[in-house]
């Protein structure tokens, strides 16, 4: 039996409004991480910092006080926002996440709240406004990373341990929730708040404040997205609440991981986000260890998008505002790929067929259009496709070349659909046309 909750999930199932089912059709996004932490670049002093190079501030070998003197030197000359958004939107990304304030405490935006600005660096202006402005025109949705811990902010408390702490948290939390307005109320068009670090006791043990922070950003600006993140109980639990009911609008906790299974996602919404080296978000000099190329990257957001949820891919521009080579040539990539196949991709479900070796079935949401994604043709070259019970094939083309293909009938609801070429240097989509019913006359194959 369930728990009496009052901060805990207020919704059973999925949001069915209008905003969330443009954020569930998107699919593809990517995520940016920019900031102060992009000058180090993960190396100070001649040394390289082997963690996340947006947390070398937390290196022993980093003073505080040299960190956070690193503002004054902050000046993206080459910065220039309507060339991310072109080169976003060719990648085929939908929409992007932006960091206005990383853990640092550092806001892109002039905030009125904190001294701690892109006001007091060389570059003056706000980053924010024109980034916003110009993925918008490209047709891109833009949300709004933002970090509930602050390592600059003199009230952040990472646990409330006296009276002193409570009432530094209770001040915290006042200048939280006036950031997130002023953000609200300088960027209308957002679609919205990506929260993070919200892992620390002080955030754990307030629920109530969580709870009722999601609801006052919803009352400003309703169809607001926010993912599970945000959201602690008034026990403690976070992201499912003690009833394992989801918090928030989609399961926020696929971080550099994907489900294996459509079991693993419980039928609720669910985002993952993923880094190009193994844990890297901000800008760092020296990538060491594995690289993702663009198979892999496609693997990712093509099982996502099969399992029913989102894929964001992070990006980390340099400190003068360019994108390392890379990234670019990911991007380039990518966007080849979904330029011709982005269909299987938007407003892609899980297709609900039993899953093969070769690779992933998405369905167009609510047609009994079918895409087979393949990234592991046979050595028979012959594709296994078994039918759920009621459901016929009327048809299967390649989607590139339109070329039509005649599935083999092994067996009750078995087919072998046969590739032209056994080779491919990139993932091959099939568009597989179904019927599902009682009494429709068997599939023409
Ligand atoms: C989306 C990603 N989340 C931030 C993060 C948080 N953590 C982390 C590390 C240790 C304990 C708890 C959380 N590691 N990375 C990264 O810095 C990046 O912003």
């Amino acid at each position: 039996d369930t728990i009496a909750l009052i901060h805990g999930a207020h919704r059973m199932g999925n949001r069915t409004d209008a905003d969330m089912a443009r954020w569930r059709s998107l699919r593809f996004g990517q995520f940016i991480h920019w900031g102060l932490y992009a000058i180090p670049g993960g190396e100070w002093n001649g040394k390289t910092y082997n963690g996340a190079a947006e947390w070398i501030r937390s290196w022993k070998e980093m003073p505080h006080e040299d960190y956070d003197k690193l503002y004054r030197q902050f000046n993206p000359v080459n910065f220039n926002p309507q060339q991310w958004a072109a080169q976003a939107k060719s990648m085929g990304a939908k929409y992007m996440i932006i960091t206005t304030k990383h853990h640092d405490g550092f806001c892109l935006w002039p905030s009125k709240y904190s001294k701690y600005t892109i006001a007091s660096s060389p570059w003056k202006k706000d980053l924010l406004g024109p980034m916003i402005e110009a993925y918008n025109k490209a047709g891109i949705d833009v949300h709004l990373y933002f970090s509930i811990i602050d390592w600059n902010h003199p009230d952040y408390r990472a646990s409330l341990k006296n009276a002193a702490d409570s009432a530094a948290g209770k001040r915290f939390q006042v200048f939280v929730k006036n950031q997130l307005a002023e953000l609200l109320q300088r960027y209308p068009t957002i679609k919205g708040f990506w929260f993070d670090g919200t892992w620390d006791d002080s955030w754990k043990n307030d629920g109530a404040f969580s709870d009722e922070l999601e609801q006052y950003l919803q009352s400003l600006h309703p169809g607001l997205v926010m993912g599970s993140r945000l959201r602690a109980d008034e026990k403690g639990a976070r992201h499912f609440d003690s009833n394992g009911r989801l918090m928030g609008d989609y399961e926020q906790g696929w971080e550099r991981k994907l489900p294996a299974t459509i079991d693993d996602v419980h039928g609720n919404d669910w985002e993952a986000v993923m880094t190009v080296p193994e844990n890297q978000w901000g800008y760092h000099a020296k990538w060491a260890g594995h690289v993702k190329t663009v198979n892999e990257i496609l693997e990712m957001l093509v099982k996502s998008v099969s399992l029913n949820g989102n894929f964001v891919l992070n990006f980390g521009p340099k400190a003068d505002g360019t994108y390392r080579t890379e990234e670019q040539q990911l991007m380039t990539g990518i966007g080849q790929w979904m330029k011709v196949n982005g269909d299987a991709i938007y407003n892609g479900t899980y297709a609900g067929f039993e899953k093969q070796d070769w690779g992933y079935y998405i369905r167009k949401a609510g047609t009994d259009s079918v895409y087979m994604v393949v990234f592991n043709i046979p050595v028979s070259g012959s594709l296994r496709v078994k039918l759920p019970a009621r459901t016929s094939l009327t048809g299967a083309s390649v989607l590139q070349s339109n070329a039509t293909l005649t599935p083999e009938l092994i067996g009750r609801n078995e087919y072998f659909i046969h590739l032209p070429n056994k080779t491919t240097d990139s993932p091959v989509v099939i568009l597989l046309k179904t019927v599902t019913g009682e009494n429709k006359e068997k599939g023409s194959f």
